[in-house]
């Protein structure tokens, strides 16, 4: 089997073990190894305006936001955006922060047509060490993968 396929039966496994309702979850090595790989992979970036501005972004990332910051209100036009800018063909691999909100995106994707969509686990910043800090346990970030800051 194919490293890329290796990935993916990987992802539809912890889809069931977590019972996700869309495709699966990656781990942000496994997104970025399917980023390079299959020409149909987005990576859809939904955190705020201000932390890709001031926290860093993944070159080619698709950048919509689901809540804006401060307040984290909801983006009304979310949905619309999404479907003007990525073809529901596409492996649609959902980023955050620590992988909350691209769940709640990754889940309204699947329910309107994006029939091959994963969360990224551990997300851009990661979960929280026992200081209260990110960017240490997991995430894009912390293992090393390729990101930019303005
Ligand atoms: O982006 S988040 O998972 O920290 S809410």
């Amino acid at each position: 089997m194919s490293r890329m396929n290796l990935i993916l039966q990987a992802a539809h496994e912890r889809a069931e073990q977590m019972g996700l309702p869309y495709s699966g979850a990656v781990l942000p090595d496994e997104a970025y190894e399917l980023m390079q790989s299959l020409p149909k992979a987005v990576l859809l970036d939904v955190r705020s305006h201000a932390e890709w501005q001031f926290v860093g972004t993944v070159p080619q990332s698709v950048k919509i936001e689901w809540r804006s910051f401060p307040g984290m209100a909801p983006n009304p036009n979310f949905l619309a955006q999404l479907t003007h800018q990525v073809d529901p063909e596409s492996v649609l691999l959902v980023l955050c922060r620590s992988g909350v909100r691209s769940d709640e995106v990754a889940r309204l994707a699947a329910a309107n047509g994006y029939s091959e969509v994963y969360n990224v686990l551990e997300g851009f910043e990661g979960d929280k060490d026992e200081m209260g800090h990110r960017n240490s346990v997991g995430g894009w970030r912390q293992r090393g993968l390729p990101w930019e800051q303005n």
